[in-house]
């Protein structure tokens, strides 16, 4: 990006003249204004104290700059990593969505700031605590102004400094391939898939691509067998390991929910692999060596009240290969941490649903990393390899020139056919991804097959009602609460406890209320209170302050000492002995942990949750409640990772009617200049000199 000089700006001046009576706010103006809109609760107090930061910091620092910073502050609290300013500029409510009834002073800012993009710019780069990332030098200013020329995005230095580390570790990691055996390969894919001779087979391609690769993504909703490919990329890997005794695997995923169920899912599927290779690998010891599965923050050694972790370039993960579950939940910070703690020569592989939700935190790394998944843009190389270690021509259509396609494209699959999710929570999935809500409303009111059930415009009671009725058609919290009511006698043994205390955990994840929001009727605060209220009426749990018997929680923060971490969910009950105090029981996997109530500091009461807090989790019958005061947060993501929770049955229940509808129109898109830096960083090691393109690279021995 070149610097503006009078002359360009003279050119603009004319197509965008300010009214004649609109004084240039002065930055003291600017100040007082940010303060009212932070009462107002349009911006967050953080907002504006990082205006003010910047005033403080720099006396000169003009007034576009100190408005920019305060709204870069706030986008960054709703997901966002950066700013985009041309937007900003030219249409600012584009950006903010704010009430109408803001937008009038919202606009008689912008009427006093200059125009057009041009001087903002130039305004912008006055300052010395903002770095023009195309031609001045990394001074640490605390803001960086970045992206393409025609479309600039203003950072906080941290953010910029992740999205280019991270598109600098994937370029490099999907270049780097492994050289590797086709004719091998080939010959122990025909043995761990069927053939399947009508149908490309994705997951075969995923796995023999995985294979070469140093970094690789394979992405697919529920059910498309995500676990089970990558059981048998880790057969693969063992079979042709030079040292497979050595093979150092780790497992990871964002929460410990999700890591436990990752690891059931891939022991479970190298056992029925075994059976059907018949002996031909030790996979037992596979079993053995993958050992038990961490969350990201166990596995990169977070420590208490910083953001360091223990493991980094300097000190990386002891690990071969690495496979990390429901990486849509993974923000920018994560990714730049982990993909910084791996060893170079480290394999990784992410899994997960690039429609899902994005992280609660900045970044939506899968969702950038997967924008052409479903195009695939393989180049002839990839085909080749393709052809030859899983015996497909791939697609014509997911062929791309080796000029424009992403090294990333060559290491990613998106596996396509459900074996989960065929019925109609699957086709109810689908419409709400493809935007289409006539027919998700449509299957909705069929109440198809008695699985999916929809009620608009109920009062909340009726929420609470499905919730824990007795003898509704779909599971509720009544199976939860007949097996709290089955607590075996204090004389009995303790194994009669701990199969009491597992029953309890199992009818519990069964059922769950999911809602867009925390606050109101209609969030998760309200449900759980109507539902505690619902169910000591019927005698079921008996609250006396915070604790009680069958009070279930959701872990808010990691503990690492305590062993729990956010979004583990346990249920509090009394321990075996007579007279022993109510603990918090959680279900790893098969074990059970318990914890002290008086030891969990922070925790929140789960019978209703967000759907963000879900994401990993299933359950056999989900609630949807869709609150009309949930404003964009209502997107389709929510809907689409609401519905995917659910295993056989699905309720949608809406405060208003068209709530869905309008979710299901409102695709969330978060600001981001991934993939900017992965196009660009593909370009500078093309014409690197001696660097091999995409195309060029010699992946495989045949
Ligand atoms: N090629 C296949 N042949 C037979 N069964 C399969 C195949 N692929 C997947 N499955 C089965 O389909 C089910 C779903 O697979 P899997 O759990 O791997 O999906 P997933 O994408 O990981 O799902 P989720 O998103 O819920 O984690 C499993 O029971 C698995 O054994």
């Amino acid at each position: 990006m070149r610097p503006v000089d009078d002359l360009t700006l003279d050119l603009f001046a004319d197509l965008a003249p300010r009214a004649p009576e609109a004084v240039p706010a002065t930055a003291a103006e600017v100040l007082d204004i940010l303060r009212g809109w932070s009462e107002q609760g349009l911006l967050r107090h953080l907002d504006t104290a990082m205006a003010r930061f910047v005033a403080a910091q720099d006396p000169e620092a003009a007034p576009a700059l100190l408005v920019a910073t305060a709204l870069l502050v706030q986008m960054e609290g709703r997901g966002h990593s950066c700013l985009p300013l041309a937007l900003l500029v030219a249409d600012p409510n584009a950006v903010l969505a704010w009430p109408a009834e803001a937008q009038e002073e919202l606009h008689a800012l912008w009427s006093r700031l200059p125009r057009p993009l041009a001087r903002w710019q130039q305004a912008l780069a006055r300052s010395p605590l903002l770095r023009v990332a195309a031609h001045a030098p990394d001074q640490g200013q605390p803001l960086v102004l970045g992206g393409p020329a025609h479309a600039p995005l203003l950072y906080l230095r941290r953010y910029w400094d992740y999205e280019r580390q991270v598109a600098a570790q994937i370029t490099q990691r999907s270049m780097a391939v492994v050289p590797v055996e086709a004719a091998e390969v080939k010959q122990w894919l025909d043995r761990m898939f069927a053939p399947t001779p009508e149908a490309f087979d994705w997951q075969r391609l995923a796995c023999a691509i995985a294979l070469r690769g140093r970094f690789s993504v394979i992405t697919g909703g529920p059910g498309t067998g995500k676990t089970y490919t990558v059981a048998r990329l880790l057969a693969l890997l063992f079979a042709t390991a030079p040292e497979p005794e050595r093979l150092r695997v780790a497992l990871a995923a964002p929460t410990g929910k999700a890591a436990a169920r990752l690891k059931q899912s891939i022991d479970a599927s190298l056992k029925q692999l075994d059976s059907s290779l018949g002996g031909l690998l030790d996979l037992e010891a596979l079993v053995q060596r993958v050992g038990a599965a961490r969350t990201l923050h166990s596995l990169l050694g977070a420590r208490p009240d910083t953001r360091a972790f223990a493991f980094h370039h300097g000190q990386p993960l002891d690990v071969d290969v690495l496979i990390v579950d429901e990486a849509s939940m993974i923000h920018l910070e994560m990714m730049a941490a982990l993909l910084d703690a791996l060893p170079p020569a480290a394999r990784v592989v992410f899994l997960g649903d690039k429609d899902q939700l994005a992280s609660v935190e900045a970044g939506a790394v899968l969702g950038d990393l997967c924008r052409s998944a479903e195009a695939g843009h393989y180049t002839s190389a990839t085909a080749a390899y393709a052809l030859a270690a899983a015996g497909q021509p791939l697609p014509a259509a997911c062929l791309a020139d080796a000029g424009s396609a992403l090294p990333l494209a060559q290491q990613t699959v998106m596996l396509r056919e459900s074996r989960r999710f065929g019925g109609p929570i699957g086709q109810l999935a689908q419409a709400v991804n493809t935007g289409d809500s006539a027919r998700a409303l449509a299957l909705l009111r069929a109440a198809e097959g008695g699985v999916l059930h929809m009620r608009e415009g109920a009062p909340p009671q009726a929420v609470c009602q499905l919730a824990v009725a007795r003898g509704q058609a779909a599971v509720n919290y009544q199976a939860f609460v007949q097996a709290l009511a089955a607590r075996p006698a204090l004389t009995m043994a303790a194994e009669a406890h701990t199969a009491w205390v597992r029953s309890v955990l199992t009818a519990f994840e069964r059922f769950r209320l999911l809602c867009a929001v925390r606050e109101g009727d209609w969030g998760v605060a309200g449900l759980n209170r109507a539902i505690e209220k619902a169910l000591a009426e019927q005698g079921a749990i008996a609250p006396r302050g915070e604790w009680y018997a069958g009070r279930p929680v959701m872990v808010t923060r990691n503990d690492a000492a305590l062993g729990v971490y956010n979004g583990d969910i346990g249920v509090a009950l009394p321990g075996a002995m007579a007279g022993s105090g109510l603990r918090v029981y959680f279900m790893d996997g098969p074990a059970l942990r318990a914890v002290g109530v008086s030891r969990l500091a922070h925790v929140e009461t789960a019978f209703a949750m967000t759907v963000h807090k879900s994401q990993g989790s299933e359950f056999e019958h989900t609630a949807l409640v869709l609150s009309a005061h949930a404003g964009s947060v209502l997107g389709r993501e929510l809907v689409y990772t609401g519905i995917t929770r659910a295993r056989q049955a699905f309720t949608l229940m809406s405060q208003a009617p068209g709530l869905l509808a309008s979710a299901i129109h409102s695709p969330t898109q978060r600001v981001s200049g991934l993939l900017g830096f992965l196009e660009q960083q593909a370009g500078q090691a093309r014409e690197a000199p001696g660097s091999a393109a995409p195309d060029e690279l010699a992946p495989w021995v045949d």
